[in-house]
């Protein structure tokens, strides 16, 4: 288990970590998720020795190691932009950290074989970081990152740079390789559909503070807050009341004892239709329903409906 207590960060007369406590639990992935400037950063690098707290403490595995170095904590970094050695080839730059721990030579050349078939690099051992795509060059990092068997992996935005479907491929690849490795791993994210597809536990930050900490679903389900709620989903005002939009029943049947709304939009979007509605008041509102629910309403703009929730998540608006 990693414990982070009370820790406070400034930077000048900015707060960027305000009496932040949080504990990994051994094995987990857990996500750190906020927006930019929360302050996710700044607790991954105070947890990997990187940056140091103001007031406050962290251990790992009962060790408290608040003011040892980085090298010190058994601790693999993965960033965003990561530097790799450009001069040295794929299997020395993996080799790396076992070569300057003297690691003997077979033992070394064994696990980098190992690390680069985990990774899915087995065949690239020989070519140059510049000779690979950038998903590849992540997947490097992170072979770097575990040659040394590291009690802990922080991983800083390690897809960022990448465009969208290598992101979504990369990320159900680290699942899997979570799943094999098993190696406690911290993961700072803004985006919340990577934190909730891939981490076991969530922690969502904001303003220097962390705001929930709790598996993907129960989060979404029973968000604490208004933020924690608007960040992990989309949110529709109906009834002074924040719910999902899918937890909002259109019915085109007078009796149903909905609230009375009008059409103004209907969006096919796939799977999901998104029908923009607005209430006699001139309030917005709008809903999410599935393909066949749409089919079955067969909505047009101009149609007048009766809108309810139907269970689901609501906080006061
Ligand atoms: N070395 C520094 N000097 C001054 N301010 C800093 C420093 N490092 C971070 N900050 C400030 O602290 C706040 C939190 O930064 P941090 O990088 O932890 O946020 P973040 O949640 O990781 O955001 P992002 O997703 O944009 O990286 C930001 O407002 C940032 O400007």
């Amino acid at each position: 288990m990693i414990t982070v207590s009370n820790v406070t960060k400034r930077f000048g007369d900015f707060v960027a970590l305000d009496d932040v406590s949080l504990e990994i639990p051994d094995g987990s992935l857990t996500a750190l998720l906020g927006p930019s400037g929360s302050g996710k950063s700044t607790l991954l690098r105070i947890i990997g020795g990187l940056e140091h707290a103001d007031t406050g403490t962290v251990t790992i595995h009962g060790d408290d190691v608040t003011n040892l170095a980085p090298q010190k904590r058994g601790i693999g970094f993965v960033f965003q932009h990561y530097a790799a050695f450009k001069h040295m080839t794929v299997q020395d730059n993996v080799a790396f950290g076992l070569k300057i721990r003297k690691t003997p030579k077979e033992r070394v050349d064994s696990r980098v074989d190992e690390l680069l078939k985990i990774v899915g690099l087995a065949g690239f051992a020989t070519r140059y970081p510049q000779q690979l795509s950038g998903g590849q060059r992540q997947r490097m990092a992170l072979a770097r990152a575990l040659a040394v068997e590291p009690k802990v992996l922080l991983l800083d935005e390690p897809f960022g740079a990448l465009d969208a479907k290598v992101r979504a491929e990369l990320r159900e690849w680290l699942r899997r390789l979570h799943d094999e490795v098993h190696v406690t791993t911290l993961l700072v994210t803004h985006d919340q559909e990577e934190a909730m597809s891939i981490a076991d536990n969530i922690a969502v930050m904001d303003n220097a503070h962390i705001e929930q900490v709790g598996g993907p679903r129960e989060l979404y389900d029973r968000p604490a807050n208004q933020f924690v709620m608007g960040f992990l989903g989309p949110v529709a005002r109906f009834d002074r009341t924040l719910v999902r939009p899918h937890d909002i029943a259109i019915d085109a049947d007078p009796d149903s004892g909905g609230r009375e709304a009008q059409v103004r939009r209907v969006s096919y979007l796939g799977f999901e239709v998104r029908v923009e509605l607005v209430l006699p008041e001139g309030e917005p509102v709008f809903a999410q329903l599935t393909r066949t629910e749409a089919e079955e309403l067969d909505l047009t703009a101009g149609d007048i409906v009766w809108l309810r929730t139907a269970g689901g998540t609501a906080l006061a608006a």
